[in-house]
């Protein structure tokens, strides 16, 4: 602990504890806007199933392409050498461990379990000095995390059980315990976050021990975003020395009820933030409806459904017609889909129809005002940033803007577009900083609606 806080001071940080929060990390001097507060790498990371028709990522990597399947294991995937030997080290023996399963216990190796395997694998490197262990970099900082042992259900340290059985089976090492390994499940469903690409698309999951310090506001003062595997926490605000550095783990375009409950399952604990304690009842009926509301399908009716307290469906908060959870997910999912296939058509002419028929589902069957790409419009008229659901600068309001800006331009609207990508800039430059390959597209496509714009312009004048 003595050498992180260390290591931490000549950041500007250090780790506090409060009695409500546990640890918590603090400024020992004042970060500005779009500063970089901490950054690292995964202790231990693991790429998800992709889940678009490609089933994995390269382990390297993340990426989806040319990968090739680990002859002898079967489980890892790499999209060339390079990112293999970068691997080898740490999938060694995983790999000979892997190899000794099964056909069928190998389709039951999952990214969870992986990330565990190679947790594991990782303490033994370190305890035989293989992978040196650094002030940052230790497996007594996994030690540290909160694992919520006493706090959970059952049902949910069953399973741990029965993963940790698995994980025992195929490591069989001397020294480690089935109670460990479940408790470390635990310490991953509190603390492993999803690293995502610069567009926030999950690309796997890892254990960053050093920024699992950091706690949970509804109204954060920083943003957590990924380059490459690493994980970058940056100031979205003026941060003064002695303030706590908060990130939000969950998406805060929710209603506090959803807030409270998605941080109760899964951090067990209750937000007291400044939002969650802000709003009264009526007010947060408020909030829900315009977040979370769907529309009433009563001809004439212009009220909104709201989730029922006991999580049966959703309530007309005006006429009272109750519309059930299935119904809600089907319509859900058919508008998810329809506007998944605009943001991958490459004609601009099918992203428009795809787009439009989404909007139209939008407007039409329910009316849900969510933060996927989608229903960009509609959030941008609402204005989050004034709703309070984003700070100034959310990583989401500025790929929105993003989307919005690319839209008006293949829609021909490139003085819009120009202001669009404008605002994208705004705020990505804080939230992704300057340096990173999405941004200098992003600026690259800037400049071109600039000039693609004053173009037109000067065509008009000369007319
Ligand atoms: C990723 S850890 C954060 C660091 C943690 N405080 C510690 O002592 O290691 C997540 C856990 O911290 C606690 N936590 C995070 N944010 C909190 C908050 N706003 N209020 C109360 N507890 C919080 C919860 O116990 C949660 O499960």
């Amino acid at each position: 602990m003595e050498e992180l806080q260390r290591a931490l001071s000549s950041r500007g940080l250090t780790v506090s504890t409060l009695p409500e929060k546990g640890r918590c990390l603090f400024t020992t001097r004042d970060f500005r806007p779009g500063e970089v507060i901490i950054s690292e790498k995964p202790y231990v990371c693991a790429p998800n199933k992709s889940g678009d028709g490609v089933e994995w990522r390269c382990d390297g990597c993340f990426g989806t392409t040319n990968l090739k399947r680990c002859s002898t294991c079967q489980v890892a995937w790499y999209c060339g050498s390079n990112c293999q030997k970068e691997e080898w080290k740490l999938h060694r023996l995983e790999c000979d461990a892997l190899s000794k399963l099964d056909k069928d216990k190998r389709k039951s190796v999952t990214p969870s379990i992986r990330l565990m395997l190679r947790l594991y694998l990782r303490r033994k490197f370190e305890a035989e000095r293989v992978i040196p262990a650094t002030a940052m970099e230790n497996y007594k900082l996994v030690e540290a995390l909160v694992s919520h042992m006493s706090d959970i259900e059952e049902k949910q340290l069953v399973l741990y059980a029965q993963m940790a059985n698995l994980v025992n089976l195929i490591l069989q090492l001397p020294d480690i315990n089935i109670k460990e390994i479940a408790e470390n499940f635990s310490k991953l469903a509190c603390n492993a976050h999803t690293i995502c690409d610069s567009e926030l698309r999950p690309l796997g999951t890892g254990l960053f021990p050093v920024i699992s310090i950091i706690n949970h506001s509804c109204l954060p003062n920083s943003v957590l975003v990924f380059e490459g595997r690493s994980a970058v926490v940056r100031a979205v605000q003026h941060i003064r020395k002695d303030s706590e550095v908060l990130i939000s783990y969950i998406e805060t375009a929710g209603s506090t009820m959803t807030r409270q409950k998605a941080l109760k399952e899964q951090y067990l604990f209750t937000c007291n933030c400044l939002r969650c304690i802000k709003l009264g009842q009526s007010d947060d009926i408020q909030e829900s409806a315009i977040l979370e509301g769907y529309q009433c399908k009563n001809v004439g009716c212009d009220g909104f459904l709201l989730r029922d307290s006991d999580n049966i469906g959703f309530i007309c908060q005006l006429c009272g017609l109750v519309r059930s959870k299935e119904e809600i997910k089907a319509i859900a999912s058919e508008i998810k889909s329809w506007t998944d296939k605009a943001l991958t058509s490459s004609s601009s002419q099918s992203i428009l129809l795809h787009f439009v028929h989404g909007v139209a589902g939008l407007e039409g069957s329910t009316g849900i005002l969510q933060t996927d790409h989608s229903s960009i419009r509609k959030l941008i008229e609402f204005d989050p940033c004034t709703a309070g659901v984003y700070p100034g600068f959310h990583p989401l309001l500025g790929l929105q803007y993003y989307t919005c800006g690319k839209l008006e331009w293949l829609l021909g609207d490139t003085e819009n577009a120009v202001k669009s990508l404008t605002k994208a800039v705004d705020i990505l430059r804080i939230t992704h900083g300057t340096t990173t390959p999405f941004m200098k597209e992003l600026f690259m496509k800037l400049d071109e609606a600039r000039a693609e714009a004053s173009y037109k312009l000067s065509s008009k004048e000369d007319e």
